[in-house]
C-alpha cells in the first residue's frame, strides 16, 4: 500500500514570520496524528531556513517548490537540488501547472527537474493534470498521458509522488467529485504498471472535503494550495478521519 503524504503548498504566501505564527497552532494540532501519514510543508525558499531551524527532530517534512536540473550555473532566478538538501528539504513540487502556464516549464524540463531531484535524494511531487477545455473535449487522458510519457522518462518511479491537479479545480472551489478523482488517479496508476507509489489529489481540497477525498480507495493523499495556510484548517485535512 502506498504511503499516505499530505502536502500543504503555500505557492508565493508567508513571509518568515508568518511561517514561525503559523508552526505553533499547527504543531499542537497534529500531536496525535498518525504516524503513518507524512506531512509535507512545501514553502516559498525564503522559509525554507526558518523550518529548517525550528522542525528540527520534528515529524514535519520540508518541500520546495521548484529545483533546477544543473548543480550550479548563471541560472538567475533559479535554485539547485544541493542547496535545498543543504537545508533539510525533502520533497520538492515539480510541473505544478502555474509553473507550467506562467513560466515556460515543459515535459521535457519537467523531466530535466525531476532527474536532478532524485539524484540529490529529494522526492519530487510531479504534477498532472487538464485543462477545463481538455476535459469538455473528451482529453483528459490524452493529455496526462502524454504529461507522464514524456516526464517520466528515466524517473524513478519508487522515489516519486504524483499529484493529480485539474487545472480547472485549482484555486477555483469547483473541486473534482472525488469519485471522479478516484477513477483518473486509478487510471494513472494503471498507466505505470501499477506501480505502488502515492499518487495524490489536488483542487480546492478543504477541510470539510477531506474525510471523502480520502475515503476514495486510490487517492493517497492531498497537495492543499489555500487551505493549507491556515494552521487549523489544514491540520483538520492532515488528521482526516
Ligand atoms: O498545489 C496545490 C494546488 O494548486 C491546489 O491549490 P488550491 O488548493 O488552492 O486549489
Amino acid at each position: 500500500m502506498a504511503k499516505t503524504v499530505i502536502a500543504g503548498n503555500w505557492k508565493m504566501y508567508k513571509t518568515q514570520a508568518e511561517t514561525l505564527e503559523f508552526l505553533k497552532p499547527f504543531v499542537e494540532q497534529i500531536a496525535e496524528t498518525p504516524d503513518d501519514r507524512e506531512i509535507v510543508l512545501c514553502v516559498p525558499f525564503t522559509d525554507l531556513s526558518v523550518l529548517s531551524n525550528a522542525l528540527h527532530g520534528s515529524r514535519i517534512r520540508i518541500g520546495a517548490q521548484n529545483v533546477h536540473w544543473e548543480a550550479n550555473g548563471a541560472y538567475t532566478g533559479e535554485i539547485s537540488a544541493e542547496m535545498l538538501t543543504e537545508l533539510g528539504v525533502r520533497y520538492v513540487v515539480v510541473g505544478h501547472s502555474e509553473r507550467r502556464q506562467y513560466f515556460g516549464e515543459t515535459d521535457e524540463t519537467v523531466n530535466r527537474r525531476l532527474k536532478a531531484a532524485q539524484a540529490a535524494g529529494l522526492t519530487p511531487i510531479l504534477c498532472v493534470g487538464e485543462t477545463k477545455q481538455q476535459r469538455d473535449a473528451g482529453e483528459t487522458q490524452t493529455h496526462i498521458a502524454q504529461q507522464l510519457k514524456a516526464g517520466l522518462v528515466g524517473v524513478n518511479l519508487s522515489n516519486l509522488v504524483i499529484a493529480y491537479e485539474p487545472i480547472w479545480a485549482i484555486g477555483t472551489g469547483d473541486t473534482c467529485e472525488s469519485k471522479e478523482a478516484n477513477r483518473v488517479i486509478g487510471w494513472i496508476r494503471d498507466q505505470l504498471n501499477g506501480e505502488d507509489l502515492p499518487i495524490q489529489y489536488g483542487g480546492s481540497v478543504k477541510p470539510e472535503l477531506i474525510d471523502e477525498i480520502m475515503a476514495q480507495p486510490e487517492i493517497n493523499g492531498v497537495l492543499v494550495g489555500g487551505a493549507s495556510l491556515d494552521p487549523i484548517g489544514f491540520a483538520r485535512i492532515v488528521n482526516y478521519q
